[in-house]
């Protein structure tokens, strides 16, 4: 079983996070897919963050019809922060399953500050799904130079989830520019 995961804060969920997966789930033809909501992201100040079952709640809200798509407290539950733990649970944890790591743009541009990103890399498939002025930051970013080798057309996408490691695509498909910074400030200007 194909299962791509998209680790986020979800601080809130928005059509942003549904548009990517759905695209994901379509052009890489995944089985499932998980919404890994953070504890909160090492990356990012604390202060502003919702409650995690806030969080989580209002995700499941949003994905309630996509039988295909579950709201996952994985990391929660382990008491995981890091990608690269989780990851290390999850692949021992369930080992038929093939897992692919879903995420914007934007956090390819930032990915070589996490924690032993060529690990994650080594360990599971990535698939870089475009966002609103972040393709260049993104393609030109430390992480996509050192693992420009292992980049695959993105009409090969559908063979992602079954390729080994490292192994990843970019999808210039997802245009909207939703984001979880602008829903907050609307609510608290
Ligand atoms: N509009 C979007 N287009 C493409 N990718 C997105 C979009 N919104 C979120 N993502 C991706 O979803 C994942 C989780 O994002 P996150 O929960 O941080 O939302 P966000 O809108 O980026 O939040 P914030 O504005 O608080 O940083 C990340 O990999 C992010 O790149
Ligand atoms: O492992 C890390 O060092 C790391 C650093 C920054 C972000 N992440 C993960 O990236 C995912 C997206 O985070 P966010 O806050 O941009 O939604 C989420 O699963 C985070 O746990 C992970």
């Amino acid at each position: 079983m194909s299962i791509g995961i998209l680790g986020g804060s979800f601080n809130p969920a928005h059509r942003g996070h549904l548009e990517v997966t759905r695209a994901a789930r379509h052009l890489l033809s995944l089985d499932r897919c998980w919404w890994l909501v953070s504890p909160g992201n090492p990356l990012k100040d604390p202060e502003g963050y919702a409650p995690f079952e806030e969080r989580f709640a209002a995700a499941e809200d949003l994905t309630r019809q996509f039988r295909w798509l579950t709201v996952s407290g994985m990391e929660q539950r382990l008491g995981t922060r890091f990608t690269v733990d989780t990851m290390r649970v999850l692949t021992a944890r369930f080992r038929h399953a093939r897992f692919v790591w879903l995420m914007g743009a934007d956090s390819l541009a930032t990915f070589h500050l996490w924690r032993d990103w060529q690990a994650i890399a080594q360990m599971v498939p990535m698939a870089v799904i475009s966002r609103p002025g972040e393709q260049m930051a993104a393609l030109t970013s430390p992480a996509a130079r050192a693992l420009s080798r292992y980049r695959i057309p993105a009409d090969e996408a559908r063979t992602l989830a079954a390729r080994k490691a490292p192994a990843w695509v970019y999808l210039p498909v997802v245009h909207n520019p939703v984001s979880s910074t602008e829903i907050r400030e609307k609510r608290d200007p």
